[in-house]
């Protein structure tokens, strides 16, 4: 038996994506999906914990390797409260607020409940990495209109800061030497402005900002405040609304922009009208981020699933090319990003990080 894999997990919406990796070496990674029918079955996403951790270990196994041969676990991590950026183990109270959702629900949050319960079984460490509630917001923009209401930082911090650092990589320069607006485009979608590295606004993927392939994204509030009080939709159907059956989803029946360029080679008006729609609605956003580092932007950077498509990456570039060079870097690099993370602890590069010492 030979040791010295990491185990890396990262909980999406409708899949889980899982890798194994020696080193700086991606040995195996799978996209494991989950059909709308298995998780409907379950009420919270927290009760998909077992159904998930049984898939991973037995993805393990059918592939030759043990839990015994792991060195460490890591997940992506969740809706926690605000904290800096940086490798977390997971500590006990980490695990009660993502069994809670303190900031609410999302798949990640099962990323460090199921790291931490392999990594138990065989006494190893397990971290997270960048989780999606990383904060780095200027004071300012947690201002909404609203005192009872404030603006949170909840985005796509892992793969947008791996990004960042690649695309600087590329520049040859320091991600702190950098102005750069990154629009993730997936499932749900984050513009962020990175003011010298910094994550110093977002739209929040899932309440604010362009509508997404599942996401409603901002709406007019007055109309939601009607629809809340019409005796028409229980809370949990609206939430659904919003978030899973919003945005493309609502409008063509897919949450794959693929089914929608499909349709649209194929003739259909309102499909392209809707997925224009989209890429319009992301331009917008970055425009408005752009504002945020004072027009001053090395570069924009279209990444994430949706950023395959050209035709949505043309739409948008037609429009922000004004502002500066558009990088695009399709997908995302997040496992890769997890796995360094782990490394940068084992390799004493970077200090772990306490999570209930950081929390602001
Ligand atoms: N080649 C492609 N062209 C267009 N869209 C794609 C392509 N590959 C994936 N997508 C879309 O990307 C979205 C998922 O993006 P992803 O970054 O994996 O999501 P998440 O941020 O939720 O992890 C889906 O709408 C999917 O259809
Ligand atoms: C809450 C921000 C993170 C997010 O929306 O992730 P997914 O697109 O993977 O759902």
């Amino acid at each position: 038996m030979s040791k010295g894999y990491v185990l890396v997990i990262n909980p999406g919406s409708t899949s889980t994506k899982v890798a194994l990796f020696k080193n700086n070496e991606n040995i195996i990674q799978e996209n494991l999906s989950h059909s709308s029918e298995e998780l409907a079955k379950y009420d919270r996403i927290a009760d998909q914990f077992t159904y998930r951790k049984d898939i991973i270990v037995k993805w393990l196994n059918d592939n030759g390797y043990k839990v015994e041969e792991l060195i460490a676990v890591v997940g992506r991590g969740g809706l926690l409260s605000p904290i800096p950026s940086g490798v977390y183990t997971v500590t006990d109270k980490m695990i009660e607020d993502l069994q809670v959702g303190v900031q609410g629900e999302h798949a990640s949050n099962l990323g460090g409940l199921i790291a931490r319960s392999i990594a138990d079984t065989v006494n190893i460490s397990s971290y997270i990495v960048d989780p999606v509630s990383v904060d780095e917001f200027d004071d300012i923009a947690r201002v909404s209109g609203m005192p009872e209401i404030k603006r949170k930082s909840l985005l796509h911090a892992l793969n947008v800061k791996a990004i960042a650092y690649s695309v600087a990589n590329d520049m040859k320069k320091d991600v702190e030497d950098l102005n750069l607006v990154i629009a993730h485009l997936g499932g749900g979608i984050s513009v962020v402005p990175l003011r010298k590295g910094k994550m110093v606004d977002a739209n929040n993927a899932n309440e604010m900002g362009p509508f997404s392939p599942e996401r409603v994204g901002g709406l007019p509030v007055g109309d939601i405040a009607k629809m809340c009080f019409s005796g028409k939709y229980t809370f949990k159907e609206l939430k659904q609304k919003l978030r899973g059956k919003g945005g493309l989803v609502a409008y063509l029946g897919t949450n794959d922009a693929r089914e929608v360029l499909k349709m649209i080679e194929n003739g259909d008006k309102n499909a392209k009208l809707i997925f224009e729609a989209m890429a319009y609605q992301i331009a917008k956003e970055i425009g408005s981020m752009a504002t945020v580092i004072n027009g001053k932007v090395d570069a924009v950077v279209l990444t994430g699933g949706v950023a395959y498509s050209k035709y949505l990456t043309d739409y948008i570039t037609d429009m922000v090319g004004f502002i500066a060079p558009v990088i695009v870097k399709p997908g995302e690099d997040e496992m890769k990003a997890l796995n360094e993370g782990v490394l940068r602890i084992i390799n004493n590069v970077d200090i772990v990080k306490i999570y209930e010492n950081e929390v602001k």
